[in-house]
């Protein structure tokens, strides 16, 4: 579940191992790079975390980010 936090979408993703997450991130900079919006995002060893928000628009969260959200759920 999304959370709408301090003017970011938060969202941690969990995997079995390391380079299952790194596929998911992998497939995640696709299609974010398709989009033109590009999630602030962490990853340590099975876990991969989102805080999305739209730099253009002061750091405030979109429908941009909604959608980017949307599009990181169906990838997981
Ligand atoms: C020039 C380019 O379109 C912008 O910098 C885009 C790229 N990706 C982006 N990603 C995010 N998260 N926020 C933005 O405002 C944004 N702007």
């Amino acid at each position: 579940m999304w959370k709408e936090e301090d003017n970011k979408l938060k969202k941690t993703f969990e995997f079995d191992d390391f380079i299952t997450a790194f596929g998911f991130m992998s497939k995640v900079a696709i299609v974010a790079e398709k989009m033109n919006h590009h999630p602030n995002w962490s990853n340590v060893y099975n876990s991969v975390s989102f805080e999305l928000n739209t730099h253009d628009a002061g750091d405030k969260v979109t429908d941009k980010d909604r959608k980017l959200a949307e599009e990181i759920d169906k990838l997981a």
